[in-house]
């Protein structure tokens, strides 16, 4: 492992956080916020193909649960550049041992912290404070055909929002709850 960049595991399978290490100086800070090499040499396949980046003006404000279907699911890095934020993911893999389950944390401008978001697992997040900048690095191409959600308010994942939840795009808002049928993400 390189010294300026550390993972640990999360508690749903296969998804980390990375741990930046953060080089102070006078002139402020560099940190690196992906490493192919590294992330390769852990198992991780997560070359970037898109950067986004999104700003989210109001606290409490929900965006998510979205992921990419397959052939074009995705393993995303996501981290938090201006205000703070929590992260949610939730496994979507029927043959993972946490198939449904969904974890969450916070990030911030200060915590010096990304969550990698592996193929096959839904993502979202919540403004915790107003005017929050959220970067991604993403390892497939956007495909509009392809993408797919679950309602962040699914009482089948009964996701524990920290502050009562607004904002939530049209799209977010229709999205269907989980029933019977629901097969997860095949690959
Ligand atoms: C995600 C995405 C959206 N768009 C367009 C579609 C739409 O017109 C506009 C806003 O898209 P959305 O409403 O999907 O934006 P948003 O709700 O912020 O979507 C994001 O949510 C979080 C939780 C994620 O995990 C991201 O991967 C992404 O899905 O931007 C792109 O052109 N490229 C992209 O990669």
């Amino acid at each position: 492992m390189q010294q300026d960049f550390s993972l640990e595991p999360l508690p749903l399978a296969d998804a980390y956080r990375i741990r930046h290490k953060v080089f102070a100086d006078e002139r402020g800070m560099f940190k690196r916020i992906g490493c192919h090499q590294t992330l390769l040499s852990a198992g991780i396949d997560a070359q970037v193909r898109q950067v986004n980046c999104s700003l989210t003006p109001t606290k409490g404000t929900v965006r998510g649960m979205h992921f990419q279907l397959p052939p074009a699911a995705e393993v995303k890095i996501v981290n938090c550049f201006q205000g703070e934020l929590f992260d949610v993911l939730t496994d979507l893999r029927p043959s993972s041992p946490t198939y449904l389950q969904w974890y969450g944390e916070r990030l911030s401008a200060d915590s010096h912290t990304s969550l990698i978001i592996p193929q096959g697992f839904a993502h979202g997040f919540q403004a915790l404070t107003n005017d929050v900048l959220m970067m991604y690095l993403n390892s497939t191409d956007y495909a509009p055909e392809l993408e797919s959600g679950l309602h962040p308010q699914d009482p089948a994942l009964s996701i524990a929002w920290p502050l009562p939840v607004i904002g939530l795009s049209e799209k977010d808002a229709s999205r269907a709850f989980i029933a019977d049928n629901f097969t997860g993400v095949k690959f």
